[in-house]
């Protein structure tokens, strides 16, 4: 199933929330919105989804024009952060439900259940009602009641969020796997762009209702169009500051990974020094600004360092 979002406009109480957002997905693509909170990732989806209606814009699935469709007339699985399990149904009921809507047998249900339960570590919690599940455990079912009938198009809204890091992970590894296994095109709303590049196979970034840039994560981390999304991809993400440390013109954008520490023409003075686990993260006040850089040793706080830079992206200014 392919997807198009074509001018989309939505305002609340008006104030512009989505400004002409306009993006494609090929069918069974792996497609990442990133964006701080308060972007508007989750309106967008809702829109996706016909859970909100735009103020302007279409909606595309397949070529056809789905904008005024309801949302259960999409053939969409959705995970939202409230993962709205039925609270009287026991989680077997819960997974068993949306199967039964698309008319599969008993037999091929009980089936089809056993398996997603075993891929998401649920098995041992199918008779037991969502108020007695964790967060974490009904997340676990919330994708699962999504998968079980392997939509067409997969739409997720944080839907990592309630789990912790380790099982982060393994539920990541287990969505792109399905993902894959199935091709089940897929939007994934995130504001953590570890997870955002991890999972796509692209992804746009956004930011007060407009997309700033779109591309693979390899695209965008190694070209950055513009000092917004440099400052918010890479972890640390690059260090912007005045090109005329190097006799540049205008901004430039330096990853912690291109500074050569000691011998080089640069001198700061390091400002704090993190713990990474393999190696220390450097913070170097320069005159006019910060910049990163990492280290196989500590650096004590207040020592003088010189440096190199390697390799930059240079913003805006003239060339
Ligand atoms: N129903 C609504 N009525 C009024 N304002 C709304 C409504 N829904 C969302 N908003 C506003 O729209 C903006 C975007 O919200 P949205 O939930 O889409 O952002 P988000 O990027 O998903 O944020 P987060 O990552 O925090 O979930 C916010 O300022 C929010 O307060």
């Amino acid at each position: 199933m392919s997807l198009e979002v074509n001018d989309i406009i939505k305002a609340f109480n008006k104030k512009m929330i989505l400004d002409k957002i306009t993006l494609k997905v090929e069918k069974g693509e792996f497609f990442v919105i990133l964006g701080p909170s308060g972007s508007g990732k989750t309106t967008l989806l809702r829109i996706i989804a016909g859970l909100e209606k735009p103020d302007d814009g279409k909606i595309i699935i397949d070529g056809k024009d789905v904008t005024t469709l309801p949302s259960g007339k999409r053939n969409i699985g959705m995970v939202f952060q409230n993962y709205a399990l039925y609270p009287s149904k026991k989680v077997r009921e819960n997974l068993y439900l949306p199967l039964e809507s698309v008319g599969v047998t008993k037999e091929e249900a009980i089936k089809k259940i056993e398996f997603i339960s075993r891929r998401l570590g649920i098995e041992n919690l199918l008779d037991r009602f969502p108020s007695e599940l964790s967060g974490g455990q009904q997340q676990r079912v919330a994708l699962a009641r999504a998968l079980v009938r392997t939509p067409k198009l997969f739409l997720m809204d944080e839907p990592l969020s309630n789990l912790d890091a380790p099982q982060r992970v393994s539920a990541r590894k287990l969505i792109k796997e399905i993902q894959e296994e199935y091709s089940i095109t897929s939007i994934y709303v995130t504001h953590d762009q570890t997870e955002a590049m991890a999972l796509a196979d692209r992804m746009c970034i956004i930011d007060q209702g407009k997309i700033l840039q779109i591309g693979t994560p390899e695209e965008i981390y190694e070209n950055p169009n513009s000092e917004e999304v440099a400052s918010f991809i890479g972890n640390p993400p690059m260090s912007i500051i005045d090109g005329k440390i190097l006799g540049i013109d205008g901004a430039v954008g330096i990853r912690a990974e291109d500074v050569k520490l000691e011998g080089g023409q640069l001198k700061g003075r390091v400002a704090d020094c993190e713990f990474m686990g393999d190696r220390y993260l450097i913070h170097i006040h320069l005159e006019n600004g910060e910049i990163r850089a990492f280290s196989k040793n500590k650096i004590k706080e207040g020592s003088d360092v010189s440096f190199e830079v390697l390799r930059f992206k240079q913003f805006g200014g003239k060339s």
